[in-house]
């Protein structure tokens, strides 16, 4: 590794010191720990912002084809760490902080996370931006600068409680605000046609403003732009007529609505909100942004035939998927190209990528919501449907059907590339939900299976790690993570293994530290660290684990000195706030944490624990130290997941169905390196076909029916024994997630995965072969995938 020099960290400290003076107006003495994170972060900013003008001047210069990606989310988390990693400055920085008595860790953990997302594909949209500058692609991530990213999560008795998220309420040290980049935004009002072209006169208007923050690459060769906008009233004025009558609501009533629009993150993940607001959010990031890229090809452009050449905008989900119609109408009722051409040229530039097949998740509009905010673009969604029926006489698929607009259909037609992202996603997406358009469509849909990027989740969140993989097959592995294989002759030697052992079983001291100290827990980092982090939700089967959890504690009490392998299960996740099922599946793990942990018989062997707010940091802290990484969905039902990959790539096994990337991890690290059960996405279609498939699992499978009498009867429970009568009664009834009938297999699992562990000299050579084969999960290589396949743009570096 590039280690910084003493000059290094001596012109850091003088950055810092300058920048605590000049921008934070501190002397050392009063310098609070925030203060000091702010002077590091302007420094650290200072350095970015020379290559981030570099790269925009480069863009220009070259008049290149430039990746636009639209995203209602971005999981960013924190900044500071990412920028000193990718800079190779994080040295410099720890020993000017350190010379300054200041510490480096309490430093950079000061500064809150920006949870711009609700999970996966907000995480993906920010992996994506730091890839797109590590490959030095001209691109730019457009969002929604939300006040309040998603929720921070508390336990009350073991509850989630939901608190606003408030990271803009302190210093935010990485945007710029652009006061040049505003677009007014119109909704509702109606649409007249005059002189032969359709004009739409809005009755709401609102203001778009930009904030930019530089998304640096890898070695800072390379920095991009992520532009967020956030809502302004369109006229600044501040009522002062109703001021100085005493309506002080009313004279900011004006600047409150309109903030609405930016306000808050919708919680749902993979579910869809169906709110008016939503779809306000929906349509005023999109447009703005479109506007803006518009704004940019004219000024470079002046032919619009050449926009597919030199402009790819990516649609992340349905979620930006006005943008079709608003391309449309833009090129159409503003510039006044054909409608045909218009649509042409709008698809050459639109890809559009499918996260979730769940159909409560693809956005279906109702008619009147639409017609009310955007009366235009429900007219140019009616003839973009009448124009694909004519060039597909005999299809069995609209984009409009009566009172609603489907966007994924919507999105599907207007683009001229739409991926999955995983191989059994892609494929499932021809046999499922775009069976017919795959049909009148072939060469449509691409896979892209998704990736990560190895600076954040190795470099940065396993230091030790990365310091042995960088000695033994130097650091090239960090621009090009396949050569990771590279480290697989190493793994037979002994000397070699043990260091790679010694670093896992540091990094869980670390985290049984920290449970310690910040939630009280006592774990023997000895054990095996079990764990499921990730959204609650049914189909991603935290209740299956928990009831496996329930069912080792019985068998532990039934035989205590059976040789049983102790195993910590830590959770961590967020439920959405509307989604009761799975809270209540919250409130039973932690219930049951509370009765298996406080139980002496069995506590020195099994402990369940339930982290709170997880959130990119939490996530840092505790992939680096997991053993086993539960990847459980009902096959077919999680589309990809990537924190399955960063499972791999810290080397922890995983045990997982065939669901998702789960299938190419298997395939990558080899069956016999994977703890593989269930059903497939196949079964799973039949099983639940039969009737009382649960029933009938359960009849067969005591140990299973045991558990779920545990949870029925009040154990976990006994102030209110039928708290949990309805999660039972669902896994024994209807199940639609499998719980049931995956349990045994489970089980089997579950108890080849203790035997395993056991051998520690092989479970860390297995754990070593993930690391050294999970290369392909980069983002590195899933970005010049959509560059290859779908965006035809280059690198400029
Ligand atoms: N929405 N959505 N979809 C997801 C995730 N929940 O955010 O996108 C992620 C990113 O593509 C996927 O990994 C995950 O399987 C899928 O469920």
């Amino acid at each position: 590794m590039l280690k910084s020099t003493p000059a290094d960290a001596r012109a850091m400290r003088e950055a810092i010191l300058h920048h605590l003076t000049y921008s934070m107006g501190k002397d050392a003495a009063h310098a609070t720990r925030q203060d000091w994170r702010m002077a590091l972060s302007h420094a650290v900013r200072d350095q970015i912002t020379d290559r981030w003008f570099a790269s925009t001047r480069k863009s220009y210069e070259a008049k290149a084809k430039r990746v636009y990606y639209l995203s209602m989310e971005f999981l960013i988390g924190r900044l500071l760490e990412d920028g000193l990693v990718n800079l190779r400055m994080l040295d410099a920085a720890n020993e000017a902080l350190t010379a300054l008595e200041q510490d480096p860790a309490a430093v950079i953990a000061d500064e809150p996370d920006a949870a711009l997302g609700n999970g996966g594909l907000g995480r993906l949209a920010a992996c994506f931006l730091e890839s797109l500058s590590t490959l030095g692609v001209p691109a730019l991530g457009y969002g929604i600068r939300y006040e309040h990213g998603l929720f921070e999560q508390k336990f009350e008795y073991g509850r989630q409680v939901e608190t606003p998220e408030t990271w803009l309420q302190q210093p935010h040290a990485w945007e710029f605000e652009r006061a040049e980049a505003k677009y007014r935004l119109g909704f509702g009002g109606s649409v007249a046609v005059r002189d032969g072209r359709s004009v739409w006169t809005p009755d709401e208007a609102v203001v778009a403003a930009a904030y930019d923050t530089p998304v640096v690459g890898w070695q800072g060769r390379w920095a991009n732009t992520l532009r967020l906008w956030s809502a302004k009233p369109a006229n600044e004025s501040f009522d002062l007529d109703s001021f100085n009558a005493g309506d002080y609501i009313g004279a900011t009533a004006p600047e409150a609505q309109a903030r609405t629009i930016s306000r808050v993150l919708y919680p749902d993940d993979t579910t869809e909100a169906g709110k008016v607001l939503r779809l306000k959010q929906e349509y005023f990031f999109t447009a703005a942004s479109l506007h803006d890229i518009m704004r940019r090809f004219d000024s470079e452009h002046d032919d619009i035939a050449l926009l597919p050449k030199k402009v790819a905008v990516q649609l992340n989900d349905t979620h930006p998927a006005i943008a079709g119609p608003e391309l449309v109408r833009i090129l159409h009722d503003e510039k006044g190209l054909p409608f045909d051409q218009a649509i042409d040229l709008a698809r050459g530039v639109l890809g559009y990528t499918n996260h979730t097949l769940l159909p409560e998740a693809l956005e279906r509009w109702s008619e009147d919501i639409f017609h009310r905010l955007l009366p235009r673009h429900l007219q140019i969604i009616d003839r973009i449907d009448d124009a694909h029926a004519k060039a597909h006489p005999d299809r069995k698929v609209t984009i409009r059907e009566p009172g609603t607009v489907k966007m994924g259909e919507l999105s599907f037609v207007m683009a001229h590339r739409v991926n999955g992202v995983s191989a059994l996603h892609t494929g499932l997406m021809k046999t499922t939900v775009f069976k017919e358009l795959d049909r009148l469509h072939p060469d449509r849909i691409v896979n892209q299976t998704n990736g990560v990027t190895p600076r954040r989740w190795m470099l940065s969140c396993n230091p030790s790690l990365a310091e042995l993989i960088t000695a033994t097959i130097g650091d090239g592995w960090l621009s090009d993570l396949e050569r990771l294989t590279e480290l697989e002759p190493n793994i037979s030697d002994p000397e070699w293994l043990r260091s790679f052992t010694a670093i896992k079983r540091a990094n869980k001291a670390e985290l049984a530290a920290w449970m310690a100290a910040e939630h009280g827990v006592q774990v023997d980092p000895a054990a095996m660290f079990d764990v499921q982090i990730k959204r609650l939700h049914e189909y991603k089967r935290q209740h299956l684990n928990i009831l496996e959890a329930i069912a080792l504690w019985q068998e532990i009490r039934d035989n205590p000195d059976a040789g049983w392998t102790p195993r910590i299960k830590i959770f961590a996740g967020k439920a959405a706030p509307g989604y009761f099922f799975a809270k209540d599946i919250i409130r039973l793990i932690n219930d049951a944490s509370r009765v298996i942990n406080d139980d002496p018989v069995t506590n020195k062997y099994l402990k369940v624990i339930f982290l709170p707010n997880y959130n990119v940091s939490l996530a840092e802290r505790l992939i680096p130290a997991a053993d086993l990484s539960e990847q459980i969905s009902t096959a077919g039902k999680e589309a990809s997941g990537t924190g399955n990959m960063k499972f791999a790539l810290n080397g922890a096994l995983t045990i997982g169905t065939l669901d998702g990337a789960n299938v190419e991890i298997r395939e990558h690290v080899g069956p016999e390196n994977f703890f593989l059960f269930g059903m497939t996405a196949e079964e799973v279609e039949a099983r639940r076909r039969i009737d009382g498939h649960a029933a009938q699992a359960i009849a067969t499978d005591p140990r299973l029916a045991r558990a779920i009498d545990a949870v029925r009867n009040g154990t976990f429970s006994p102030t209110e024994p039928g708290r949990y009568a309805h999660i039972a009664n669902n896994i024994a009834g209807a199940d639609y997630f499998l719980v049931s009938s995956d349990f045994t297999d489970y089980w089997r699992a579950q108890r080849a995965v203790d035997a395993a562990f056991r051998d520690q000299d092989q479970w860390m050579r297995m754990a070593a072969l993930n690391t050294a084969r999970s290369g392909w999960f980069s983002s590195d290589r899933t970005i010049r995938g959509y560059l290859r396949d779908v965006w035809e743009a280059e690198t400029l570096v």
